[in-house]
């Protein structure tokens, strides 16, 4: 879609050199001036449209659409234009109706307009657009190119007939000799051979209508006429050479034209769709003008042909004919010389014809060119302004082109900045590739190193693998064995899981036997107790106390069973008397010592036995110390009570896998000879009674609180609620604790698990008041009243003691609180403990001998079976001791009484003497 350039543009100046050529070729031709025929081309409709079929479709007036396009194109409005380029309805038919023209309007106006308004850019439907228009244009160009050379072929064709025609008319002339190339072209061949019959059969109708008038005349002419007629077919020949020659040349110079205009027309293939057109349009001008000549041309060869055989028919027949119609056959030669002066005057009369009628075509030809030429001129007006439009348009594609080219320039400046950039950069990415290099050297070093490193590493993990591969198979061996060994240990496991299970039978039964030997044993265990006696006595020496002055002891000596105390009114042997206990424990003895020896008694309480440990002794002597401890006690300085519960506790949690217990706590003081509990809320106001025949439970005191415990912090905690309330009795002149008696009896219930009996023991412990003789209290009112009741508690202790020593049918309990509340623990299998508590110094000496004495006497009865080795006559002075003391009581009491009444009634009669006291308490 090259732009119509100056060169491409036709001037009349080429045309006339054109037309000059055609001048040459054809006389004909010659006289139409180039001008007429530029101006003839341009006319004509191939000029601005080469389709044919767009020819057809316009017909006449397609020059007027062309001057319209030709006029408008320059003028299209770019509104036109934008819609053309917008429009949707540019398809295929109007493409092909479009002239090239308009198509190249469209083309430029849509550049103008890309170039004006959009900058050069071109949009993508207007560039589609353009692309289907620079399409048409080059289907039509290559549909010119096309035809052209069909007609170049055409040409060739006929130029190769023209060729065979000539040799035929050379063949005819000339003879028969070449009558066989003649007929290599059949068709050719056949028209000419019609014709030739046709004309010979004329010819000879018209030479024997000729001859026959002269036949007679002529049969002497002599072979000069031969000659002469020789020499006028020899003329004829020449001058039908001359006429070859003038076709020849006629036909080389139409070749040279033809081959310029293909050369032009091959030059111009790529020029834009005006020029072709131009070119087409002059070249079928050329073909039409050619096609008329060989029309003309054609006519003369046929009469020239037709002429030529019937010379030939003649020659023949003069030649074939014998000496007699030699004369005949010249004649015929006149003859036919005759014709063909005849035909030579036909030809030139043809021939001015033709010229005539050349001439008349030339005239007609310039008459209507004259009519045209305003029209011409007018176009090529218009054509020069388009040209110079065209000319202005190209100016301002240079200037266009000129920008781009700055642009270009500076684009490239820039490129060439960019290139400097990428360049310098290049050069750093190359140094840092160089870098990168230098590093991936250094790292496939250090790869390669790590490789060699992970080879050897390889190396020994394949080692390990293959050594614990084999390991594995060693390890397997030894698995199996070892599965072996398991086996056999599994058989040998369950032979002696059967062997185990009849031992364990054994074991059971071991066991049962075990608790057979253990309820043996326990039996065996109370029988020595007995044996050893269920009364027994232990003595505990109280230490002096730290603030204590008068440290003089009546004790001589501490033996492990014995003890020497001396009588400070005496002197010598008479002095001392030794008493017998079960145990002695000396002042230094601690309380863990002292339990040691009465915990066997506890057990015996959770074998169902019933136990009591009562503490005797006169006021400060440490009852309340060896049963409670001291007030604040450690662990270490814990009394009696707190440990025989510990141990309680303990054996009934060892034993509970067989035997379960539940232990019940109850505390009672019995003062006064009324028993109160320490349990209660309200002990102070509650007054219990005791049952005379103990329950089966061992409850002697059924109505007070029983306590059940868990624990020893359990009965810590209700001991101090029990002292709480025992002191709450106390007085300012003395304390409670030394005037009632405190019982603490723990109840054990025990269940056997596996035969379901049960058992029920009772433990007492009894912390007795003040044992003090009364008649060295010089007590009256209440404290005498306190002392005659703990007298008569005591004394009836004694009596219940010695009656049990006496094994007598009747005991006598009912005597005292005490002894009521005791009974269960006092006799038959229960078990006694009584701990005789002596305050060593000097002046408890009279307090001290009597407890002696009375836990001597004690002692002395339960030791039983030991005790009858003793002879009868200490059994008779003790007796007979314990019946005068008793008396002596007795009497005691009496002149208490006497005393008591004579004290009330001089309250109530100032005026009455009393007697002497003295010699009532003696
Ligand atoms: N074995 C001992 N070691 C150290 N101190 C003791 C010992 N026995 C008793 N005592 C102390 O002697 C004092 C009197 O003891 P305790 O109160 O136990 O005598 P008691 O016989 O219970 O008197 P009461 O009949 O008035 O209750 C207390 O201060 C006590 O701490």
């Amino acid at each position: 879609m090259n732009p119509p350039s100056n060169n491409h543009t036709i001037e009349p100046r080429d045309l006339g050199n054109s037309s000059a050529n055609f001048n040459g070729i054809n006389s004909l031709q010659s006289k139409v001036s180039s001008e007429a025929k530029f101006q003839h081309i341009l006319h004509s409709p191939v000029m601005t449209e080469p389709s044919t079929t767009l020819i057809s479709q316009v017909g006449h007036k397609f020059p007027e659409v062309f001057r319209l396009r030709q006029g408008s194109y320059g003028d299209l409005p770019s509104a036109k234009i934008s819609e053309l380029m917008k429009s949707t309805s540019l398809d295929h038919l109007l493409l092909q109706n479009a002239p090239t023209q308009s198509l190249l309007s469209v083309v430029n106006g849509i550049l103008e307009e890309s170039v004006e308004r959009r900058n050069g850019e071109i949009p993508h439907r207007v560039a589609c657009l353009l692309r289907k228009v620079v399409q048409e244009i080059e289907r039509r160009i290559s549909t010119q190119a096309a035809h052209l050379k069909t007609q170049n072929n055409l040409f060739k064709a006929r130029e190769e007939k023209y060729h065979s025609r000539i040799k035929i008319l050379e063949a005819l002339t000339f003879g028969t000799k070449e009558e066989s190339e003649v007929g290599r072209t059949k068709k050719e061949d056949k028209k000419v051979e019609e014709l030739k019959h046709f004309d010979k059969i004329n010819i000879e109708k018209e030479m024997v209508n000729d001859l026959k008038p002269i036949e007679g005349t002529k049969k002497m002419e002599n072979d000069k006429d031969v000659i002469r007629y020789t020499k006028d077919i020899e003329d004829k020949n020449m001058e039908i050479s001359t006429l070859k020659q003038e076709l020849e040349t006629m036909r080389k110079t139409y070749e040279v034209q033809l081959s310029q205009l293909e050369a032009k027309a091959e030059a111009e293939k790529k020029v834009d769709d005006k020029e072709i057109i131009k070119y087409v349009k002059e070249l079928e001008d050329k073909n039409m003008e050619v096609l008329t000549l060989k029309k003309n041309l054609e006519t003369m060869k046929k009469t020239y042909e037709i002429q030529c055989s019937q010379l030939e028919a003649k020659t023949e027949k003069e030649k074939m004919a014998d000496d007699k119609g030699v004369i005949k056959y010249i004649k015929e030669l006149e003859d036919k010389n005759v014709e063909i002066l005849a035909f030579k005057q036909e030809l030139e009369t043809l021939k001015k014809t033709y010229e005539v009628k050349c001439s008349q075509l030339e005239a007609k030809v310039n008459e209507k060119e004259n009519v045209d030429d305003k029209e011409i001129i007018k176009y090529i007006k218009e054509l020069e302004d388009k040209n110079v439009e065209i000319s202005t348009f190209k100016q301002e594609l240079e200037t266009t082109k000129k920008t781009y080219e700055v642009k270009c320039s500076q684009l490239e400046a820039k490129v060439e900045d960019a290139k400097e950039e990428l360049k310098h950069k290049s050069q750093e990415y190359e140094h840092l590739l160089e870098k990168l290099r230098n590093e991936v050297k250094e790292n496939e070093v250090i790869s390669e190193s790590k490789y060699q490193k992970w080879i050897m590493k390889e190396n020994e993990i394949r080692k390990a693998v293959n050594f614990q591969f084999s390991s594995i198979q060693k390890l397997k061996l030894s698995w199996e064995s070892i599965k072996q060994d398991a086996m056999k240990e599994q058989k040998i496991y369950s032979e002696e899981c059967n062997l185990l299970g009849i031992n364990l039978k054994s074991l059971v039964d071991a066991a049962e036997s075990y608790q057979i030997v253990l309820a043996e044993n326990r039996k065996l265990f109370n029988e020595v107790q007995e044996l050893k006696g269920n009364i027994r006595v232990y003595c505990r020496l109280r230490p002096f106390l730290p603030g204590q002055k008068e440290k003089q002891s009546i004790v001589e000596h501490i033996g492990e069973t014995d003890l020497v105390v001396a009588n400070p009114a005496k002197q010598g042997k008479e002095a001392l008397r030794t008493f017998k206990f079960n145990k002695v424990f000396g002042p230094t003895s601690t309380q863990a010592e002292v339990y040691a020896d009465i915990q066997a008694f506890i057990r015996s309480v959770l074998d169902g036995f019933n136990v009591c440990i009562f503490a005797y002794g006169q006021t400060g002597s440490g009852k309340t110390y060896t049963m409670s401890g001291p007030n604040g006690a450690t662990t270490e300085s814990l009394g009696v009570n707190y440990r025989a519960l510990n141990d309680l506790f303990s054996i009934s949690t060892s034993r509970k896998g067989s035997i379960e217990y539940d232990i019940g706590v109850q505390i009672i003081e019995i003062y006064n000879e009324q028993v109160r509990d320490l349990l209660s809320t309200d002990a102070s106001s509650k007054k219990l009674g005791i049952l005379s025949h103990s329950q089966p439970n061992g409850l002697a005191v059924p109505d007070a609180t029983m306590q059940p415990v868990k624990s020893t912090s359990d009965v810590i905690k209700l001991m101090d609620i029990g002292l709480k309330n025992r002191a709450k009795g106390s007085t300012a002149m003395n304390e409670r604790s030394s005037r009632s008696h405190s019982v603490v009896s723990i109840h054990v219930h025990g269940k056997d698990k596996k035969s379901g009996s049960s058992l029920q023991g009772n433990l007492h412990l009894v912390d007795l008041a003040g044992s003090e003789r009364v008649d060295r209290s010089e007590v009256t009112g209440d404290r005498l009243k306190e002392a005659q009741h703990i007298n008569k508690s005591l004394s009836a202790l004694g009596d219940v003691i010695f009656a049990l020593a006496q094994k007598t049918s009747h005991v006598p309990y009912r005597n005292s609180k005490l002894t009521q509340l005791l009974q269960s623990s006092l006799g038959g299998q229960a078990k006694t403990l009584m701990l005789v508590q002596i305050n060593s110094d000097l002046k408890s000496f009279s307090e001290s001998l009597s407890t002696l004495k009375f836990a001597e006497r004690v002692s002395g009865v339960e030791l039983g079976a030991a005790k009858s080795t003793k002879d009868g006559r200490d059994v008779r002075e003790l007796m007979e001791q314990v019946s005068s003391l008793k008396d002596t009581i007795l009497v005691k009491d009496k002149e208490i009484e006497k005393l008591q009444l004579l004290k009330d009634l001089k309250n109530v009669y100032p005026s009455v003497n009393s007697e002497n006291p003295e010699t009532t308490s003696e």
